[in-house]
């Protein structure tokens, strides 16, 4: 069994949305205050797209916020598939259109390809993160750990920064932060929304075996504190 992290539970994705604005919001502008910086890896996927809108009209820094993506589909910038096209049109605006973008494609045609560039373009980024938003998948992936990829355990031991993902059962080729950068961070929020979700977030608590659920990874550590946000 997994010990179960901070949960809270909010009656409506409004709620959830407001309140994960306002802390995060709150914890990049004391990261700047304090270091004169912040770093902020959010997800892609179709659950944050509310949660960026109101994150881009808070009041910080933005022109010291570092953002970047948890993993990426390796598509272009004009794909509907792309985790960074959603972040252009959702978070990178308002208030926070001066923050330092750092997308996680370039140029390579492949991951494996593409991985080396990558890293190299976000060696600059402020470490360990300040904040990290993940999604979860109804197979309890996060970032693009899946569990049906042949890379799942490279992901989930290497200590580089990023894998090249090939998912088999969901599409596109994937670019991830690996566990290691992930965990490496001062905070972790989980966003989950709906109640297929919560079976699935609570299927992950039974055990520990990350490679049939990679979430694990995430909710069976104890090293970075993990908040899940959760709403109906
Ligand atoms: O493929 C992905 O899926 C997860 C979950 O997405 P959602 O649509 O269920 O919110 C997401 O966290 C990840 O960034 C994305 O690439």
């Amino acid at each position: 069994m997994i010990k179960e992290s901070v949960f809270k539970s909010f009656d409506n994705k409004e709620a959830l949305e407001a309140q994960l604005a306002e802390r995060i919001a709150k914890q990049l502008q004391e990261a700047v205050d304090i270091r004169g910086k912040a770093s902020l890896v959010v997800s892609g996927g179709s659950t944050p797209l509310k949660l960026f809108q109101l994150l881009s009209h808070k009041s910080v820094e933005w022109s010291d916020v570092y953002i970047t993506l948890a993993d990426e589909r390796w598509v272009g910038g004009e794909s509907d598939d792309s985790n960074e096209k959603l972040v252009r049109a959702h978070l990178l605006q308002n208030r926070a259109a001066s923050a330092k973008f750092q997308g996680l494609k370039n140029m390579f045609s492949t991951p494996e390809e593409g991985c080396e560039m990558t890293m190299e373009q976000l060696a600059h980024f402020p470490r360990p993160f300040d904040v990290v938003v993940l999604g979860m998948g109804n197979d309890g992936h996060t970032c693009s750990w899946f569990p049906c990829s042949k890379e799942i355990e490279l992901a989930l031991s290497t200590d580089k920064l990023c894998v090249a993902v090939n998912p088999g059962a969901a599409p596109n080729p994937r670019i991830s932060l690996s566990k290691t950068a992930i965990l490496a961070s001062r905070q972790i929020y989980l966003h989950i929304v709906g109640e297929q979700k919560l079976a699935v977030y609570r299927q992950a608590l039974e055990n520990e075996d990350a490679n049939s659920m990679p979430i694990r990874a995430v909710l069976g550590q104890h090293k970075t504190p993990v908040d899940v946000y959760w709403s109906a």
